[in-house]
């Protein structure tokens, strides 16, 4: 048990799969795994464990923004020993050519601050995927036929965006989309030896305005896991 996990010793597996929404976990733990328990409700931030094809995975919710998926990878790193970490997303379309329900895989992301960010002082630290889970994610999707895009995602602060200019630069420097959480989990996987990926999926658009429902961006994303589980487990 850890501060802000209830799952005991042994019920979180090296490869977790983190969502922000708690019932975007349910719903691929129910959907995708075998063998499912619910390994945490703490603070309704819900786990699942189970099996996919045989490999134990566990399903965590991260919460929104980088210091609540900060808590839960530095403890499911720490006290449980995970891993693999790969974020399953929804995210913002920033370039014209990425349309809705497309995934996103992010090779790096892009941020103006993080919580890792104050100890790296004048470091300015580029946060990274693990190449193995990114290049077994590209597999996947390409198998699948989804259509993908991989590069530079801009991981915000902020949902309610006051920083048009910011925006502006972003596009221009050709960041797919915008999310909330993956520059953290690079770096707080990244400084405890974990390998993580972050695959998304296009839930709206900034410059369109177009936008998936609430129902959607909880339960429609089956491509995204799929291709998420077997980055995790390519063989
Ligand atoms: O759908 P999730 O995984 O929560 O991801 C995105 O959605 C939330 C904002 O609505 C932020 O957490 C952002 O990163
Ligand atoms: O952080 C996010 C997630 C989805 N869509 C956005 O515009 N921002």
């Amino acid at each position: 048990m850890s501060i802000h996990i209830g799952a005991s010793e042994g019920d979180i597996a090296e490869c977790v799969l983190m969502p922000g929404d708690p019932l975007r976990a349910k719903w691929a733990a129910e959907t995708f795994l075998s063998d499912l328990r619910q390994v945490n409700s703490t603070r309704g931030m819900l786990g699942f464990t189970g099996t996919w094809n045989g490999h134990p995975v566990t399903i965590q919710g991260s919460g929104m923004g980088m210091p609540s998926l900060s808590i839960y990878a530095n403890e499911l790193i720490r006290d449980y020993g995970a891993k693999r970490l790969i974020r399953i997303g929804s995210c913002g379309a920033m370039q014209a050519h990425v349309t809705l329900n497309d995934v996103i895989i992010a090779m790096t992301a892009t941020s103006t601050t993080t919580p890792s960010s104050t100890m790296m002082r004048e470091v300015n630290f580029a946060p990274c995927a693990d190449f193995a889970l990114l290049r077994a994610a590209v597999a996947a999707a390409e198998a699948k036929g989804t259509r993908t895009h991989v590069g530079n995602i801009y991981s915000s602060d902020t949902f309610y965006d006051e920083r048009p200019d910011l925006t502006e630069q972003m596009t221009r420097h050709g960041i797919l989309a915008v999310e909330m959480e993956a520059a953290e989990l690079y770096s707080v996987a990244a400084r405890h030896g974990a390998a993580a990926l972050a695959v998304c999926t296009v839930s709206d658009h900034l410059q369109t305005g177009e936008a998936l429902s609430a129902e959607a961006r909880e339960q429609s994303f089956s491509d995204m896991v799929e291709i998420a589980l077997t980055a995790a487990f390519p063989g």
